[in-house]
């Protein structure tokens, strides 16, 4: 196996750089590739030697105990962490072919192309239809109010949030349930037409109805974006997720199709921790 390439057990190894083939029918292009990548919080490092290669248009669920860098490496791909002083990286991050921490990349432009949805439903203290249209407008991707409008209704439509919300559009966003607000913050995210949409926990907050309607939709929305989603729940990344990395003290243990994961993992860890020996 060449030493950069993802973890992946040897049957389902591509050449670096090269797509997978799954279930020999469908081959998925490439969105994000990371390579080499390392990161410290100050002195501790928290990410070693990461390499992975991300697909268009399918969810990749990131699993692994508490702790072995997750939701540090979620934020590696929209660069959330260089608000964190502490925080020293080494390495490659590449979207599209771009590298996302050079210096000349807008990292506004970036989190436009990289939307994130969090552990906790945060709606801002608006309306329902102001979460919307208030990021689209910043970014100067509609200025008439018909088209706002528009571009509301679609992405509320595509949330599977409209019906529910239709005839309430400026009551605040607070006031909707937990799990209606986690889909409100999915329409925020999926109203700037991101590539990427990266999902921390989205449901470890809700209700199982609400996660199944979560899930319902991850389902739908990677017709149109790539998901990358931490979960907690070794059933929810089997149901959601297309490929699945395991994480384990900062590094990737094994990278696969999930079907494979779950059935036939490569590595003892991974095999202990899907089964629930640890974690
Ligand atoms: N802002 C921070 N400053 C210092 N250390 C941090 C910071 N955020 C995370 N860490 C440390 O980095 C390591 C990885 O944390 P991270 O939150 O990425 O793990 P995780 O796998 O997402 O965990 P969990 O599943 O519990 O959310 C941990 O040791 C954590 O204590």
């Amino acid at each position: 196996m060449n030493s950069q390439a993802p973890q992946v057990s040897e049957q389902q190894t591509p050449a670096v750089g090269q797509p997978y083939t799954r279930n020999q029918e469908a081959c998925h292009d490439l969105s994000i590739r990371v390579r080499d990548l390392n990161l410290w919080y100050g002195k501790t490092q928290a990410l070693s030697g990461l390499n992975i290669d991300l697909f268009q248009k399918n969810v990749t669920a990131l699993i692994g105990p508490s702790g072995c860098g997750k939701s540090t490496f979620l934020r590696c791909l929209n660069r959330m962490n260089d608000l964190i002083p502490s925080v020293h990286t080494e390495g490659l991050v590449e979207m599209d072919g771009r590298d996302v921490n050079a210096v000349k990349m807008d990292e506004v432009a970036l989190r436009r192309r990289v939307g994130m949805v969090f552990q906790k439903p945060n709606p801002f203290p608006k309306s329902i239809y102001e979460n919307v249209a208030y990021a689209p407008r910043m970014h100067d991707l509609v200025s008439r109010k018909a088209d706002q409008d528009e571009l509301v209704e679609k992405a509320l439509r595509d949330a599977g949030l409209w019906e529910e919300a239709k005839d309430k559009l400026q009551e605040p966003g607070t006031s909707l349930s937990g799990g209606q607000q986690q889909r409100l913050c999915i329409a925020r995210a999926i109203a700037v037409q991101p590539d990427v949409i990266l999902m921390d926990e989205p449901t470890s907050a809700l209700d199982p109805i609400s996660t199944a309607t979560i899930e319902d939709l991850m389902d739908r929305l990677k017709q149109k974006f790539t998901i990358i989603t931490v979960t907690h729940n070794m059933q929810q990344a089997a149901r959601v997720a297309d490929y699945t990395a395991f994480f384990h003290l900062g590094e990737i243990i094994e990278y696969n199709d999930t079907k494979v994961m779950f059935s036939t993992p490569a590595k003892k860890k991974t095999e202990d921790y899907i089964s629930g020996r640890y974690g």
